[in-house]
Formats: C-alpha cells, structure tokens, sequence
C-alpha cells in the first residue's frame, strides 16, 4: 500500500467538530465517497466525548480526528493558520487553591494531557505544508470556558509550556478515543487570537475555508 494510504478495511475515520458550519466546511474539503464520517457533536468537551463515544460503540473505526476553528495564542499561531496538535491538554480541568490552579495531576486524578499519534499527526502536518498551507505543531489546550481576558490567556499558556491553540472538544474526542484503543488527532484552523474576548473580529468564514483546505489533505493522507 502506498505510504499514507489508509484501508478502509480496518474501518473508517470519524471527525468529531462541535457545529455543523465546521462539519460542512470539512465535508467541502473531503469531497463524495470517502472512508470519513463526519459528525458535529455539539459544544465542550461532554458534548464531544459523549457523541464520540456513541459513534465509536456502533462502528469501527480506525482513526479519530477532533477538528474545528479555534484560537490561536499570539506568537504561536495566528489568525488564518492551522494548528496539528501534538498533545492535547485540558486546561480548566481541575480545582482552584489558594496558590494557584490545581491540574488533575496535582489531584491524583490521572493526567489532564494526552498525546495524539505522533506518526499520523507528523504525517498530516507534513502534507498540509506539502500543499502550501500555513501549519504549526504544538499542544491544543481544551477548555470548557473560552479565554476572554489577557490574565487568562496568559495563565492557561504557562500553565502548558508551548501552547499553540485553545478550543472546547479535544479532550473529550481524545478520552472517548483512548477508551477504545482508536488512535487520535486534532487540527484547528484560527478563527480568533486567545486573549479579551472581542467576538465581532473572529474571522470564522476565513477559518471555515481553511478547514475546508485542511479537508482535502486530509482526505489525501488518511483516505
Ligand atoms: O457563528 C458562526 O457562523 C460560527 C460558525 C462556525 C463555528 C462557530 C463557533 O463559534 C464554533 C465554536 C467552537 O469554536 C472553537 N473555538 C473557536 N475559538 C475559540 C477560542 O478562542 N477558545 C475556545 N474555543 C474556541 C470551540 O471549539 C467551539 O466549540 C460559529
């Protein structure tokens, strides 16, 4: 089999996004007749964990890809570029203290991080950079409340040392994926900078396309 081919075979590849302007977008990009299921979950990480979940009970499938607009944290990766995470992190996940956030870690809750396939996402971020598209890799931190000030930006990207993007559906695609032995990937396409909230500047169609870009490597690599 030709490297990067995928075989359908061992199932399909099931891409979780939170709505459904992302999952078209992505469908755009992906074209007829591909081994992808495409389903909008919903919101956060329940919502995602829960429809990914349900998915993964019913069918077989081979790879699981957690996709979407997102933020990006200045610096790392701004508005228009697409971040292939190399782990994904849960970065509200945990209590508050007196000295600081408490991460589940420092609970002895298990571990708030989990690292995607590193083949598949080095594969991916290869080919996107391949088709000319702007790409960075790093950890995508997963929240259930988007940042809205720079005290919170700044807090969540020191709290995971190299943070490239915030969204809200990672961990929990990622958990569900972990569950049932289903290697994993994320990819978010820039909408907004994390930092104070100022929703009327998001650039939500630019990102759209983007992912719609991203849809037809995608379909290049994992098809
Ligand atoms: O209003 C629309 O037309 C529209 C179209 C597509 C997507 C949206 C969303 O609002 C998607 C919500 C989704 O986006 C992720 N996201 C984007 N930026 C951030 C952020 O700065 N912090 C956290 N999450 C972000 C997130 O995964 C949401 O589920 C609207």
């Amino acid at each position: 089999m030709e490297q990067g081919a995928g075989n359908s075979a061992d199932g399909d590849v099931l891409i979780v996004t939170a709505v459904e302007a992302e999952r078209n977008a992505l469908l755009r990009g992906l074209g007829n007749g591909s081994p992808f299921d495409v389903l909008a979950g919903g919101v956060g990480p329940a919502a995602a964990a829960a429809s990914a979940a349900a998915r993964m009970a019913r069918r077989r499938y081979r790879l699981a890809i957690c996709a979407g607009i997102g933020g990006g944290f200045p610096g790392r990766a701004e508005v228009g570029m697409l971040v292939v995470a190399d782990e994904v992190a849960a970065a509200d996940l945990g209590a508050e203290a007196p000295e600081g956030f408490l991460p589940l870690e420092r609970l002895g809750f298990g571990s708030s991080r989990i690292r995607t396939d590193a083949e598949r996402s080095d594969r991916l971020a290869e080919a996107l950079r391949g088709a000319g598209l702007p790409v960075v890799v790093g950890p995508v931190l997963t929240v259930s409340c988007a940042t809205g000030t720079a005290e919170t930006a700044k807090a969540r990207a020191m709290r995971v040392p190299g943070a490239a993007a915030e969204a809200m559906e990672g961990f929990g695609v990622a958990v569900a994926a972990q569950n049932m032995g289903i290697p994993f990937l994320e990819i978010r396409a820039v909408s907004n900078p994390v930092g104070p909230r100022n929703r009327g500047a998001w650039k939500i169609e630019a990102a759209l396309e983007r992912l719609a870009e991203a849809g037809a490597v995608i379909r290049e690599v994992f098809g």
